[in-house]
């Protein structure tokens, strides 16, 4: 089963072919979903905080479903555990702790935060100081951590969707005196070449109808909400960096300044501009 969403011309299809618990080291716990769908080949991601978030399409039977492949894909309630055999109602184990079943939901007066955000191999990997979206990734992490629920849709939308090569040649052009957007449409490509649709079909698929987004980008809220609000943004939750705010541990220096003064100047990011 799949989740359909008819966000017009489009028909997305959106499944969560994977799930799989990911410890981490303070010692909360995310659980990585994998998805597939019918607009492109990638593999775009949701992050999901908490257990209470599930998606719809990996917990629907699917043909040949037996209890292994069910458990393999991570469609099962509970803790796996060694020796466990049935994907549903776990038997009390000695080793599992206990933990709510598939039924489980998010209280209804819970509007999980949510962050919409798109591959960045520079900022991400390689600790680029051209950008803040590191430390995006990791802020909307740790909010959601100390909230105990939400999730980071993560899109294989590198570089605003013009891909690596592209936001590479683009960043030569801004070392010769360009700002990020002139250096894309130098390039031939739209200022902003992404997409939504996905991300919606995706929170459509994990059951949430409305969110607290963590953008500063007013695109972005329109977008994910869809034609005919499938999602609704009941907040939109500012991103400010770190460095503007007087805190440590964020990224700073002149080409972070100037690529946020860009956002903020010929994008219209709703961010205000630090004091300094
Ligand atoms: N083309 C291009 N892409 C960039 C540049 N710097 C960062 N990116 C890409 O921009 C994207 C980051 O976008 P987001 O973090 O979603 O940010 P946003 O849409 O600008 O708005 P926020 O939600 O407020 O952060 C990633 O895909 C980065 O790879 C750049 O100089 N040029």
């Amino acid at each position: 089963m799949v989740a359909n969403t008819s966000l017009w011309p489009l028909r997305l299809q959106v499944k969560c072919e994977v799930r799989a618990r990911i410890p981490m080291n303070n010692g909360g716990e995310i659980f990585i979903h994998l998805y597939s769908n019918n607009i492109d080949n990638k593999e775009h991601l949701a992050i999901v905080f908490g257990e209470l978030i599930r998606s719809r399409s990996l917990d629907a039977p699917r043909e040949d479903d037996t209890e292994w492949s069910r458990m393999v894909r991570g469609a099962y309630s509970g803790r796996l555990y060694p020796g466990r055999t049935v994907s549903s109602s776990p038997l009390p184990h000695s080793d599992s702790p206990a933990t709510p079943s598939s039924s489980n939901q998010l209280p209804l007066d819970s509007i999980p935060l949510v962050r919409i955000h798109s591959e960045c191999y520079t900022g991400e990997t390689a600790w680029s100081a051209r950008c803040d979206c590191g430390e995006q990734l990791d802020e909307a992490a740790r909010l959601m951590a100390l909230e105990g629920a939400g999730v980071v849709v993560y899109l294989r939308q590198e570089g605003r969707g013009i891909g690596l090569a592209e936001k590479l040649k683009a960043y030569n052009l801004q070392d010769l005196g360009n700002d990020t957007v002139t250096a894309n449409l130098l390039l031939r490509h739209p200022a902003d070449a992404r997409s939504y649709g996905l991300a919606t079909a995706i929170l459509q698929d994990l059951g949430l109808s409305t969110i607290r987004l963590l953008t500063n980008n007013p695109i972005k809220v329109a977008a994910v909400e869809g034609p005919n609000k499938e999602v609704k943004v009941a907040e939109r939750v500012p991103m400010v960096p770190l460095a503007w705010k007087g805190l440590k541990g964020g990224v700073t220096g002149k080409e972070l300044d100037e690529y946020l003064k860009t956002k903020i100047n010929r994008m219209g990011h709703l961010l205000p501009e630090p004091n300094h």
